[in-house]
């Protein structure tokens, strides 16, 4: 059996108490690894690796030194490309596709963006008058914040990782990731890299373990983290926020959602159905930015909804490598309990089951898989359970709606802001109501386009700070102004 390790100051190590933990297969529950969990003391060197490479080698690179080798970082991923398709397919269950269009090439292309972004950011400079007559020149330089801790989930576990991990090196600063302990593999694969292709010695580290009383609180609790970057659930949030108030540490929050579809009587219909299909089922509901309420303008709504169970019934459950398929089970036994109880709550609150709402008929090898319908509930009030709370699962709750403002006030009413996707031929209303709905993005006939240079993250409890292109370097860099007297 594979024993996957923690990955401290460049050496792939066990846990000092030599303890691990289970990793199960999504499609069929089956243990296909083990995994070291790092204790307090294991965390702590990973600390302190990544301290002493920050005040040591890493910090005495130029931007140009430190860009050329996260080029190399993206370019051995590509190289690897397979293995680590491979490994993500494992360790999430979902469809080859999905790893080879998306997931995989964004982790290589996080380190180039970064890489371009402080390479090209030019630095502010005012002038002032002093009284002398002579002035003064205020410039403004970044520096790395210092040992950065980064808390990644289960959902996309490559891209949301390296979309921390690209821009936080790219600033000057080192690192000691938490992967979830669902999805072990490809940060682990990741130190391998680092080691090809000549990041030093305690610049990345990894660390295996849970959250509470494990790796992930020992780390927000360290004295020698700078900063911690964390995506997942909002109560997760609320912890790590508490957790790092010890010592005045920056957070920086990409949180949970209940994310609103709109889609309007002038919109192109058939692209509509594919946009909210892909947005509330891809990666089988598991992405923060899908969608799990949809609101339909009223002439459009028994059609839509009929188009939309149409292509649900239509997905080929099976194996990641499975060209005949393409549609995976859901991460754990764990979250599989969590969405089959909502979908039972949705009946008790008295939804109409469009389609879905069980499990589908497995082959027997799969049968122990996670395997969950995608699901279409109509009829609910909005104060249902399964409008308001986030489930990330793949399912959804259409209603009609009347107006533009009723429906803008619809996808208000949540205490999540992180995302909305936008379905109308009517641009002026396409650009009114995209900034009326308060979230971080708006998409706009289209659903997870990404240009990794725009801000990207959510109001109200779906986060806290921006991150992508420039706005990276708030979170990861501090901002000197140095005042010279001429
Ligand atoms: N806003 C975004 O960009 C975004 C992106 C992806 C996922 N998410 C959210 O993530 C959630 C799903 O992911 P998840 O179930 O892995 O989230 P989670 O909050 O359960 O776990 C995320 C990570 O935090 C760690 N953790 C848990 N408790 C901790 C603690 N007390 N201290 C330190 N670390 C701790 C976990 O081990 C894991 O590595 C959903 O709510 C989803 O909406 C948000
Ligand atoms: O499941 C969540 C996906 C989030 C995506 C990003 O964070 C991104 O595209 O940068």
């Amino acid at each position: 059996m594979q024993l996957v390790k923690n990955f401290i100051n460049g050496e792939f190590v066990e846990g000092e108490a030599k303890k691990t933990f289970e990793k199960h297969s999504p499609i069929d529950n089956r243990v296909i690894a083990l995994i070291s969990e790092a204790g307090k003391a294991d965390v702590d060197a990973a600390v302190r690796a990544a301290h002493a490479a920050r005040q040591g080698v890493w910090g005495g690179l130029t931007t140009d030194q430190r860009v050329d080798l996260l080029y190399g970082v993206a370019n051995e991923i590509t190289r690897r490309f397979e293995d680590f398709v491979a490994a993500e397919m494992a360790d999430t269950g979902q469809p080859r596709h999905v790893m080879t269009s998306a997931f995989i090439p964004r982790g290589a292309a996080n380190f180039k963006v970064f890489a371009d972004v402080v390479k090209n950011v030019p630095s502010e400079s005012f002038q002032m008058a002093t009284p002398d007559g002579r002035g003064a020149i205020n410039y403004a330089i970044r520096v790395p914040k210092g040992v950065v801790g980064v808390i990644s989930p289960w959902n996309a576990p490559f891209l949301l990782m390296t979309w921390k991990v690209g821009p936080a090196l790219a600033c000057g600063n080192t690192v000691v990731v938490k992967p979830s302990e669902e999805t072990p593999f490809t940060t682990t694969l990741l130190g391998e890299v680092m080691n090809t292709v000549g990041i030093p010695k305690g610049v990345f580290n990894v660390i295996q373990g849970f959250g509470p009383n494990s790796a992930g609180e020992f780390l927000t609790q360290h004295p020698l983290v700078d900063a911690i970057t964390f995506t997942g659930e909002t109560r997760t949030g609320t912890a790590i926020m508490k957790a790092a108030a010890e010592g005045m540490r920056d957070v920086s929050f990409e949180l949970g959602g209940k994310n609103a579809a709109i889609v309007f009587a002038d919109a192109d219909f058939d692209a509509a159905v594919e946009g909210v299909f892909r947005s509330a089922f891809l990666n089988s509901g598991q992405v923060c930015l899908g969608t799990e309420r949809v609101y339909v303008e009223r002439p459009l709504f028994e059609r839509f909804v009929q188009a939309l169970k149409v292509r649900a019934e239509a997905v080929k459950f099976g194996r990641p490598d499975d060209h005949n398929a393409n549609y995976g089970p859901l991460i754990s036994a764990e979250h599989k309990q969590k969405v089959m109880s909502y979908y039972a709550k949705a009946v008790a609150e008295g939804a109409t089951v469009v389609t879905g709402g069980g499990v589908p008929v497995m082959p027997s090898d799969l049968v122990d898989g996670h395997w969950v319908q995608p699901t279409i509930w109509t009829g609910l009030p909005e104060t249902a359970s399964v409008v308001r709370e986030e489930i990330f699962g793949p399912c959804c709750h259409i209603s009609p709606f009347d107006s533009e403002d009723e429906v803008v006030n619809k996808a208000n009413d949540n205490v999540y802001g992180l995302a909305t996707t936008i379905w109308t031929t009517n641009l002026s209303r396409a650009h009114r109501v995209a900034a009326r709905v308060e979230v971080g993005i708006s998409w706009v006939n289209s659903w997870f386009l990404r240009d990794l240079r725009t801000a990207f993250g959510g109001s109200k409890q779906s986060g806290i700070g921006r991150e992508g292109g420039v706005h990276s370097l708030e979170f990861y860099t501090e901002t000197r102004n140095i005042c010279v007297k001429l």
